[in-house]
């Protein structure tokens, strides 16, 4: 099963394999699409395409041999759960380019199977990988039978699916890591709810006004958020404004208390989560700053779910 991955960087890491499954495996896949019920359709202006939850159709024995071998291909710390969803496309059905970034709670790896026999060039259904989002494509994966593509999702995984002139059937395979599963997105969701910049200490007023007028709204809105956090797991008015001032960069952070210093961090990571995505490289950084450190007692339950026990 998806022996001998070809690995590539540009436009993003992602790698291809030209026979993916055995034949036996490959049949199983194919009776997916067999069924006609539950399609969802998708008819927006750039999305067009038709899709079938179809998790519960894979055997168990599949499923944890496909997420074992992710596991080592990617080199990352996938969580067991998964989903798989059918997707079949319909002359003049067309995917244009987006990235997928993982928002809070979202998968962070896909895995893209093509099941079309007999493609030729002019079926079309060609998957293209851009630099940017208006850019011409860097790489193209035609959508041949047994073909594996896959890739992890960030900001800037660019691709798009070109129009269809005959139906097209692909499986996408979706697995999460482990510091970015539902369990975490349900935590922070319950954390930031009915969220009021209001119900911040008066002390950070001055503070906040000074950072408005220079920083972009984005860097302090993120700051006033992770300020939000201190505040509401408990802390005082002192730590509030260390976190905010960290946060929009006015501090290192470099002369905190080991509790200031883990909870500024945490406090960032998880406004960072809420309203930007999630972002691999820098929860790499977290977990490097934060190792070591003994977990304080305030900031247990979100610290266990950001940075698990892994292994
Ligand atoms: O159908 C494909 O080839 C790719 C679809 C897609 O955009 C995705 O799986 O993220
Ligand atoms: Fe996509």
């Amino acid at each position: 099963m998806l022996l001998q991955p070809n690995h590539h960087q540009n436009p993003f890491p992602f790698f291809a394999v030209d026979a993916a499954f055995s034949g036996e495996q490959c049949a199983m896949l194919e009776q997916l699409f067999v069924q006609d019920s539950e399609w969802q359709h998708r008819d927006e202006a750039f999305y067009r395409c038709s899709l079938h939850d179809v998790t519960d159709a894979i055997p168990a024995t599949f499923h944890a041999a496909i997420l074992a071998r992710m596991r080592e291909i990617t080199g990352l710390p996938l969580v067991k759960r998964f989903m798989v969803t059918a997707q079949r496309m319909l002359p003049g059905h067309v995917i244009g380019i987006h990235s997928d970034r993982p928002l809070l709670g979202y998968e962070i790896a896909r895995l893209v199977v093509q099941l079309n026999k007999g493609w030729q060039a002019e079926h079309g259904g060609v998957l293209e990988l851009f630099a940017t989002p208006d850019g011409e494509a860097v790489f193209k994966v035609n959508p041949e039978y047994n073909k594996a593509f896959g890739f992890l999702l960030h900001a800037a995984s660019y691709h798009g699916v070109t129009e269809v002139t005959q139906p097209r059937q692909t499986l996408v395979f979706n697995f999460w890591h482990r510091a970015n599963t539902p369990e975490l997105e349900a935590h922070i969701q319950s954390l930031f709810a009915n969220l009021h910049f209001s119900e911040l200490p008066t002390a950070l007023n001055p503070i906040a006004s000074d950072a408005e007028a220079s920083l972009p709204e984005d860097v302090t809105y993120r700051a006033g958020t992770a300020a939000i956090a201190l505040h509401r797991w408990g802390y005082d008015a002192a730590m509030v404004v260390s976190g905010y001032q960290y946060s929009v960069g006015l501090d290192s952070g470099a002369t905190h208390d080991a509790e200031t210093y883990a909870a500024v961090r945490l406090a960032d990571w998880v406004a960072y989560l809420y309203r930007d995505s999630f972002d691999l490289a820098r929860w790499e950084i977290l977990r490097g700053e934060l190792e070591g450190i003994a977990m304080f007692t305030r900031l247990l339950p979100t610290w266990q779910l950001c940075l698990p026990e892994w292994g």
